[in-house]
């Protein structure tokens, strides 16, 4: 196995002096230099060919004993130097303090196709900032993390990646969710990868403890490898930084909404710089299209993290991040033009999104209405968003009529006996058909458009509990077929017909398949 390892984050940055394993505050310092545990018995159960192709590996490679070892933590590859990042973060709205890679640990950097790549392992021991915690991580949110990053990817949404999931081989003593008793888990590990792993939160601690040094070195490193085109470092370019970093986040955001993923726990330390989904921890498919729900038993009474307010959110964490990076720029105008515009921004990129999502390719002043009326309707009654988008391509301008049977099958209860929920709905058919008419495309070509933003398949929260489910007893065959089935999701897979459909009843309330907790 041949990686052409390039470090950068462990060579130019300050390391904790210290390198025994023990639970500590770590100041002046990006990273804490650590040894993955080694686990009982590793056992790779899946491995993504797309990334190691990214990563110059071949099929052959990932059979090899090197491989299991080396992504389990249990051999490090030579002249590298494994470490985990110093982080702090505001979790749920408050300052949280020093958390950092409590269950990370980054293995090395590596570059091919020009590409660099930061590998890390996610539930390969404990580290300094482990906190009271062990630094493992069971197979079942292992199994999710893998399964919908590499998803994200297919669908266009920016993300961290996964190379192999793999079982570590150890038990892992988890409080389940499923009876409240603590129990006996499967402990697996996810090699996830990235340009960079860094957060808001690797920022905000070096700020919060006024540590500018080092806060200086940290911006100059990620303007350096991430945002080259910004130039030497200067008042201005940091303030370009940030506003690359709130461009990039707006944009991710911006996917979430149109694809239906809640991230569930939108806390800064989960706040890629580079605008990536990270932390696939209690994240949740919408269903039932609704701005209020959130998958995370741990926010269900604030619903903090819930659909409609994520962009929200992503513009309280930019505030969190100007806040940190305030020492380095030194006025507030330029901060605060940024986050204003992101305001502007969002509204007219969801907009757009959302018109690209009916169908509408031009402009017209009418277009905010005609959305938020759709979006009104929406929540009359429980209806599926993946459904309702993609079944909507089938709509013709010339026949509005039709448009309530062409959504029919996304209804989740019967609209039969409510005749006004029929009606708004033949409104806006009506309103919908007049608005196509400016359009210049026919129905056909219209669809086929439609069906490049509208995903036929995402994973459904109970897709992946039954890929859970069958794992737990030693099948891995539904993760392979997953895994293979989101590789393509806008595509029309003949025989993967049940996976278009709405959620089974059995799932509604089973945890797992719509709610989960932080602690997993
Ligand atoms: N089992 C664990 N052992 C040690 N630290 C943990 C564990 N679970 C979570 N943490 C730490 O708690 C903090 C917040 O946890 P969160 O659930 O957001 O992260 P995570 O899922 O472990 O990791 P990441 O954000 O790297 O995907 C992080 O600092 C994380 O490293």
């Amino acid at each position: 196995m041949k990686l052409n390892i390039q470090d950068t984050f462990n060579k130019e940055l300050p390391a904790d002096p210290i390198t025994e394993n023990y639970v500590r505050q770590v100041e002046n310092a990006c990273f804490s230099f650590i040894t993955p545990t080694k686990t009982a018995n590793p056992q790779i159960i899946h491995v993504s060919p797309e990334m190691l192709e990214n990563l110059g590996l071949a099929t052959s490679d990932a059979k090899t004993d090197e491989f299991k070892n080396v992504f389990t933590g249990n051999e490090i590859l030579p002249d590298t130097q494994p470490y985990a990042m110093c982080y702090g973060g505001h979790q749920f709205g408050n300052w949280a303090g020093q958390l950092g890679d409590g269950r990370a640990i980054n293995l090395t950097e590596i570059v091919h196709n020009k590409q660099r790549w930061a590998i890390q392992l996610k539930g390969s021991g404990k580290t300094p900032y482990s906190r009271t915690a062990d630094g493992l991580a069971v197979l079942r949110s292992s199994i999710r993390e893998y399964l919908c990053s590499e998803a994200m990817f297919h669908l266009g949404v920016p993300t961290t990646r996964a190379l192999s999931l793999a079982l570590s081989g150890d038990e892992v003593l988890r409080d389940v969710l499923y009876n409240g008793n603590p129990a006996y888990e499967k402990g697996a590990i996810v090699s996830r990868i990235a340009p960079s792993f860094l957060r808001f939160g690797n920022y905000q601690i070096l700020a919060v403890r006024n540590d500018i040094e080092t806060l200086k070195t940290l911006v100059d490193y990620t303007v350096k490898h991430f945002y080259p085109e910004l130039g030497v470092p200067s008042k201005e370019s940091y303030l370009q930084f940030f506003k690359k970093v709130a461009e990039n986040s707006l944009e991710m955001v911006i996917h979430w909404q149109r694809v239906g993923f809640v991230h569930g726990v939108m806390n800064t330390d989960n706040m890629s710089i580079l605008g990536l989904t990270i932390d696939y921890g209690p994240y949740g498919w919408l269903e039932g299209y609704d701005y209020g729900w959130t998958p995370n038993t741990t926010d269900s009474q604030h619903k903090r993290y819930r659909y409609g307010n994520q962009p929200n959110i992503v513009l309280w964490n930019l505030y969190q991040l100007a806040n940190a990076l305030f020492p380095l720029i030194e006025e507030t105008a330029g901060l605060e033009k940024i986050l204003a515009d992101f305001g502007t921004n969002f509204e007219s990129k969801y907009l757009n999104m959302m018109c690209s999502k009916i169908g509408l390719l031009t402009e017209n002043e009418s277009d905010q209405k005609l959305i938020q009326e759709l979006e009104n309707n929406l929540h009359l009654s429980e209806t599926d968003m993946t459904i309702f988008f993609r079944n909507l391509s089938r709509f013709s301008k010339e026949n509005p009529g039709q448009g309530i049977t062409i959504i029919q099958d996304a209804f989740y209860g019967s609209i039969e006996q409510l005749p006004e929920i029929t009606e708004a709905w033949n409104k806006w058919f009506d309103k919908y058909s007049i608005r196509l008419q400016l359009e210049k495309e026919t129905d056909s070509e219209r669809a086929e458009k439609m069906n490049t933003i509208n995903p036929k398949y995402v994973l459904r929260n109970y897709m992946a509990q039954l890929a859970i489910d069958a794992a737990d007893k030693g099948d891995y065959n539904l993760i392979d077929e997953l895994f293979n089935l989101l590789k393509n999701p806008y595509s029309e897979q003949k025989d993967q017909k049940k996976w278009f459909a709405k959620r089974p009843e059995w799932a509604r309330n089973k945890v797992g398949c719509s709610m989960l907790s932080c602690s997993s």
